[in-house]
């Protein structure tokens, strides 16, 4: 059988896109870690189905490449939102719903604007703040990221005793860079690996780098794979909303794939 697929990245995250509104995709764990197997497969971080969703435009479907549906991935939701646009589904605005629930797209030929969920709370910590932004991150503070080291530390807090029991986490290291700048490297569970960049954890390292520092957004983010916004309004103590995901998400190459 022959699987027809796009394949997009943001910032350096990369995801095989696939339409499925017809619902022809075989899905199974083992089929996608091996179509996101960089050896083996097409190679990403992740796989993403878009398929039909009553009352929305489409509905967005992450898997980690681990072949296991993840949590919310923001730059799968900016790479759907562009994959979607390229389809003809929208013009401006899109509404999707994932995993986390509802969101809003909004794509400009460059950029894409993505509403993540509403954060409820941060857990506070002297060595690092815990904060679901659509999926769990961790968020440290750093000197140098050069010189951080990402999947060491990140696997021992992924796999040790606070998170692992609870499925474990995912594990950002800032670097602040001057007012509403920082720098960002990420640990990915589900990928066990560092990416290029990650949404859900830029998104909570900006909102840890407003309760730290005091700034008020849009907060510039560099990663690995470029360079991304947040913006947001803080609704009370720790609890944010209209929190928004900047930045490029484009079409790289399409094929089909042999299973
Ligand atoms: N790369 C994703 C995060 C995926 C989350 C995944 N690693 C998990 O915890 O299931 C992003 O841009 O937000």
């Amino acid at each position: 059988m022959k699987i027809p697929f796009f394949k997009y990245q943001g910032t350096g995250n990369d995801f095989v896109m696939i339409d499925n509104r017809t619902g022809f995709f075989p899905s199974s764990q083992e089929l996608i870690e091996k179509l996101c197997h960089r050896r083996f497969g097409i190679g990403s971080d992740g796989l993403i189905l878009l398929e039909n969703a009553e009352g929305y435009d489409f509905r967005m479907v992450y898997f980690n490449a681990d072949g296991r549906e993840g949590s919310m991935c923001g730059n799968g939701g900016r790479c759907a939102v562009r994959f979607a646009h390229d389809l003809g589904l929208f013009d401006t605005t899109t509404s999707f719903i994932a995993v986390d629930g509802p969101h809003e797209g909004f794509a400009s030929e460059d950029i894409i604007r993505l509403k993540m969920s509403p954060v409820n709370g941060v857990e506070r910590h002297e060595e690092y703040d815990f904060m679901n932004t659509g999926s769990p991150h961790y968020v440290t503070y750093v000197d140098n990221i050069e010189e951080a080291a990402v999947v060491e530390i990140g696997k021992d807090v992924r796999y040790g005793p606070v998170f692992g029991p609870m499925g474990g986490t995912n594990v950002n290291f800032i670097q602040l860079l001057g007012e509403n700048h920082i720098s960002v490297r990420t640990y990915e569970r589900g990928v066990e690996d560092e990416t290029y960049s990650c949404g859900t954890g830029v998104t909570a390292c900006v909102l840890s780098a407003h309760l730290r520092e005091g700034w008020n957004g849009p907060v510039k983010v560099e990663t690995l794979g470029g360079t991304l916004q947040v913006d947001y309004t803080e609704k009370s103590d720790s609890k944010f909303d209209d929190v928004f995901l900047i930045g490029p998400a484009v079409r790289v190459f399409e094929g089909s794939a042999n299973i």
